[in-house]
């Protein structure tokens, strides 16, 4: 079966800055894969990239065997780590707003989702907490009926109870055919609904692995490795 998503040899700089240094890797279909790395290693310009953001890099990106140039946006649902909805919107502005937009928009699993999150149509985004916020941004993301889901950060702003929650909605409302990539520094929390990591730092990919693979030749979690590869 093709790759869902193909990088080779990916390297993107802003200015002098080299943010991804010859990426190449490549995701299954069906897998949900943990994007790891410090602050600045590159995991949000990698997202960005793949979501059809940052039209300049040098390397190829296939999204679903396309390159990424042909509008392989449709298939990609990506949540950003700040939000893409206006402070203006309420919840059920966001909602028809994201259901306009996307064809694919899920309407009846957003509002199952909402339910879920104990988000209310009618409150204003303005007034939500952070992680209230980041649960709105999920529900958009995840509604979508897409083939690749990019999800930011998307626990950063919550406390360890609504983290279990958040991860508990990722894993209920994503479709198994699917790909989810997660990126988060906050390894410890979210590691038990990985299939696979990727360790980025400074740019470079250090390693990617599926964890069980991890466990039984290394005899490591995910946690422990990424605090050994990320030692200062
Ligand atoms: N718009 C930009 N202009 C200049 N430099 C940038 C820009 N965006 C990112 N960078 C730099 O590129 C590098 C990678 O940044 P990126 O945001 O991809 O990392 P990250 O792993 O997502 O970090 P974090 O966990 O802090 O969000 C960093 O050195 C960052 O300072």
């Amino acid at each position: 079966m093709d790759n869902l998503l193909q990088f080779e040899k990916v390297s993107k700089s802003y200015g002098s800055r080299k943010a991804l240094n010859d990426v190449t890797f490549s995701i299954a279909p069906g897998k949900i894969v943990g994007l790891l790395g410090t602050n600045g290693s590159g995991k949000s310009t990698l997202m960005k990239i793949t979501a059809g953001l940052l039209p300049v890099y040098s390397g190829n990106v296939k999204v679903n065997g396309h390159p990424l140039e042909l509008n392989t946006k449709s298939i990609v649902s990506f949540m950003p780590d700040r939000p893409m909805t206006e402070s203006w919107m309420r919840v059920r502005d966001a909602i028809d707003f994201y259901s306009d937009f996307y064809p694919d928009f899920d309407l009846d699993k957003s509002l199952q989702m909402l339910d879920f999150m104990n988000l209310k149509r009618e409150e204003r985004i303005s007034s939500l907490s952070k992680g209230m916020n980041e649960r709105l941004q999920l529900t958009l993301a995840l509604s979508r009926n897409a083939k690749l889901y990019l999800l930011d950060e998307p626990i950063g702003g919550v406390d360890p109870v609504a983290r279990a929650k958040i991860l508990d909605a990722i894993v209920e409302f994503y479709s198994e055919e699917s790909s989810l990539i997660i990126s988060t520094h906050l390894v410890k929390d979210i590691e038990r609904i990985f299939d696979e990591v990727i360790f980025i730092k400074d740019g470079e990919l250090v390693l990617q692995a599926e964890v069980e693979e991890l466990r039984l030749k290394h005899g490591k979690g995910v946690d422990e490795m990424f605090r050994e590869v990320y030692a200062e």
